[in-house]
């Protein structure tokens, strides 16, 4: 067993998969999403070629992250099952599953608690003056209904990843507030495993021109989160979007302990390519932390999964500490 001490971070070696890019909202921060009608489903045979390529190659978690189809749509039972499919086939062939794929209902969730070790869905920001500005015409961000999402993750025993989107036009006591609301949520359910704080991050194709949050505050907000929330929620953050490496450190001592996952492509900002492993690693190791890999479900949910979950999961979970004591191995040497 590896010794993991107290100055760890962790990141989960990740694979990133779109059932589809369309999206009937359009957030003007999003450089992700297509028009309804431009964009094809993600086929179950595409999926299976790029599961295959990923085998052997100790990436545990596939993030299925989608457009959403309306939920009066006549297409959004085609849009779901697909999502549905694709979850088995990941799960059935050894991977740990977790889905964004925005709101569902609450039988839709239901259905994917079966084949996801964790779901996420990122709250913004709860204060509705949003609803004037950048989610306009975004029906999805509605506030009520995200913070419906984490109520009812937690009546479902769905381990859940949220977030907060920093820099699209809120106050800084929105923050607050969008911290506390979670922190309610996770008192009631204790399912809130980790909460992302995410810099909103310019591409080249979102409408919204706005600067880029500024990262020489994030150590500042996530300082304060760290008191807001409770101690057994972890803060993410997404080091290709804090470049700077003083302050991706600045961040770590103010008590972010994740770094999210890392994967070939950042789906959502992929004008801010991930910076690899073993690069983050040169960062950490001279300032003491230590990068160890984890996946997407914390162990305090463990007794929360059943059937192929709990069987991938333990077989990941023996596996990890050989992944990461592997995968430490090349940086250590080569600095
Ligand atoms: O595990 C998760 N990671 C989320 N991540 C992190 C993700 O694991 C990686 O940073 C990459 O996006 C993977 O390609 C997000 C990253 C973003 O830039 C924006 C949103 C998300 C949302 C999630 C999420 O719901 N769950
Ligand atoms: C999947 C998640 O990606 C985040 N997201 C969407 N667009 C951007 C952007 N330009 N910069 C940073 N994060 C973004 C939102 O928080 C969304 O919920
Ligand atoms: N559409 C979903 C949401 O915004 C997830 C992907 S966003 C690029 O919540
Ligand atoms: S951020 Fe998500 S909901 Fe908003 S337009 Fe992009 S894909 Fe759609």
């Amino acid at each position: 067993m590896r010794f993991s001490n107290s100055r760890t971070v962790t990141y989960s070696p990740a694979y990133t998969i779109v059932p589809t890019y369309e999206c009937f909202n359009r957030c003007t921060y999003c450089n992700f999403r297509t028009d309804i009608g431009k964009s094809s489903m993600l086929s179950l045979s595409a999926a299976k070629d790029i599961f295959k390529r990923l085998q052997n190659k100790n990436i545990c978690e596939i993030l299925i992250l989608s457009g959403e189809v309306h939920p009066h749509s006549s297409r959004r039972k085609e849009w779901f099952n697909r999502i549905y499919d694709l979850c088995e086939l990941a799960l059935s062939m050894g991977f740990l599953p977790h889905t964004n794929a925005g709101i569902l209902s609450f039988e839709e969730m239901q259905k994917l608690k079966k084949f996801n070790v964790s779901m996420g869905l990122m709250l913004e920001q709860l204060t509705p003056n949003l609803l004037q500005t950048v989610h306009k015409h975004a029906p999805s961000k509605l506030p009520e209904l995200r913070l419906q999402q984490l109520e009812w993750a937690g009546e479902l025993k769905i381990p859940f990843t949220t977030g907060l989107l920093l820099g699209i036009g809120e106050t800084e006591q929105d923050w607050w507030d969008t911290l506390a609301a979670i922190s309610q949520v996770h008192q009631k359910y204790k399912n809130i495993q980790e909460v992302i704080l995410q810099p909103h991050s310019p591409g080249s194709q979102q409408s919204f021109d706005f600067p880029p949050f500024n990262p020489h505050k994030l150590p500042q907000v996530i300082a304060q989160a760290r008191q807001i929330l409770p101690a057994d929620i972890t803060i993410q953050i997404p080091p290709n979007l804090v470049k700077d490496k003083q302050w991706l450190l600045a961040c770590i001592e103010a008590g972010a302990r994740d770094l999210g996952g890392i994967s070939p492509k950042d789906e959502v900002n992929p004008d801010y390519p991930h910076i690899q492993e073993k690069e983050l690693r040169k960062i950490l190791q001279p300032a003491g932390w230590d990068l160890v890999a984890r996946l997407p479900v914390y162990p305090q949910f463990d007794e929360w999964l059943m059937g192929d979950l709990e069987v991938n999961l333990k077989k990941w979970r023996k596996s990890l500490d050989l992944i990461t004591n592997i995968s430490s191995a090349p940086a250590s040497n080569d600095n």
